[in-house]
Parts: C-alpha cells; structure tokens; sequence
C-alpha cells in the first residue's frame, strides 16, 4: 500500500488569490493539487481550464497537478492540460466511447491515467483498463459541486477496489473524492483508499497545517 497523500481541491480556494492558496496549502503539508475541470455539460457547473493550470505552473507551483477532467468530450482537455502541465489526468468512463483509447492518450502525453468511477457507477468497467491506470478516483459524492456529504456507499466501492488492487498486484493508487473531512478520513483510509482529496475541510478552515496534519494522523 502506497504512503498516504493528501489532495486539497482547490475548487474550494480562493480564487482570486489562487496561486498563494495553492502555495499556501502545500507548504502545509499537502503533496497534490486537485484540480477539478467541470463544463457544463457533463456535470452541471463550470470551473476553470487548462489556462489557470499553466498559469499555476509559471508561478513556481512544481507538485503533482492531479487534473480531474468532468468533461465530455475528453479529447482536447486531455492534449491542453498534457500541454499545461498537467501530472495526472483522470477521466470518467461515461464522458467517451473510447476509454481505453482515451487512456492511452494520456499516458502517450507523459501523464499518468486515472478514471473516476461515480457513485452509481459499477467497479465491473475496471477490468480490461487495470493494466493502463495509475490512479482509480472512487466519487464519494455526485460530481459537479463542492461542499456536498460524503455518501457511505462509497466505503464497500473503495475495498472492493482495493482487493481487486491488491490481488493482481497493482501500482495503482486508490484516491476518494467529495466529502472528505477529518471525522470519516480514518473510516475511508481503513476501506484501503490511500489517497484523499479535500475541498471545503481544507479551504475552509483557517489553518490549512492543522487540518492537514489532522487528516494525516488519522491514516495510520
Ligand atoms: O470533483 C469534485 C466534485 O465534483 C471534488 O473534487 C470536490 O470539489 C471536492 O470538494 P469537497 O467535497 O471536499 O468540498
Ligand atoms: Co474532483
């Protein structure tokens, strides 16, 4: 099992200070920066593209840009936030007809390929795409919003995963996401989940080196 990370998504930052909200977070403590790409149309919301990620890149920011694209289609986002400096680049298998192929593309790019699986979404579309993920994004919530309740169902999908993860001896990493707080971390990281994205418990809390060491503690 991977070393725990925390993700704070800065959906919930301050966006007109972005870039010292971002720096702010990882120097406290944070390893990632969850960045979350909503159009429209997959979900119904709209947040920022791959400019502000660029923009984040020229401003020093060199952490791991965890790019969560809810986005249909998938096909530009996936070659600009590539050009934009993008780390990581997760899809959702509803928003393209070729998943595979889209996933290829990422790692063709030089990213690293994620896919999120919605809550009413089955871990069954898991099994001819394990070979070419690095990251598998359990949503704990509905996507398109911050600040939403973390839904229990969530727990049973991420062992589910976990097992899968573990009996074919993959370096995936497990990440859940929406409605993480420091009260159910310990419960989500016990299911086998490694890898926590928080929006509204990070950034809205006055001390972001509190909460995050809070959340680390509570993953061992
Ligand atoms: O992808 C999403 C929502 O669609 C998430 O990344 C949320 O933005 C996380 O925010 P909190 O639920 O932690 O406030
Ligand atoms: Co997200």
């Amino acid at each position: 099992m991977h070393l725990p990370i925390i993700a704070p998504s800065i959906l919930a930052a301050n966006f007109a200070k972005l870039g010292e909200e971002t720096r702010t977070v990882l120097d406290a403590g944070a390893e990632w920066i969850h960045f979350d790409v909503m159009d429209n149309h997959y979900v119904p919301n709209l947040s920022f593209g791959p400019m502000i990620c660029e923009a984040l890149r020229k401003d020093g920011i060199t952490a791991p840009i965890d790019v969560h694209l809810m986005v249909s289609p998938v096909e530009n986002m996936i070659q600009d936030f590539a050009k934009a400096g993008a780390s990581l680049i997760t899809i959702h298998p509803e928003a393209t007809i070729h998943l595979d192929r889209n996933l290829q593309m990422i790692k063709d790019l030089g990213c690293q390929a994620g896919i999120a699986l919605n809550p009413a979404t089955s871990i069954d579309c898991l099994d001819y795409i394990m070979d070419k993920l690095d990251l598998i994004l359990v949503m704990s919530v509905n996507p398109g919003f911050g600040g939403q309740k973390f839904l229990p169902s969530a727990l049973k999908k991420i062992t589910d995963i976990r097992r899968k993860i573990n009996e074919n001896n993959l370096n995936i990493r497990l990440s859940v996401d929406g409605g993480v707080t420091e009260y159910n971390i310990q419960s989500i990281f016990k299911a086998g989940a490694d890898t926590f994205v928080a929006g509204s418990a990070i950034f809205g809390k006055p001390d972001y080196a509190t909460i995050i060491k809070t959340m680390k503690d509570a993953c061992r």
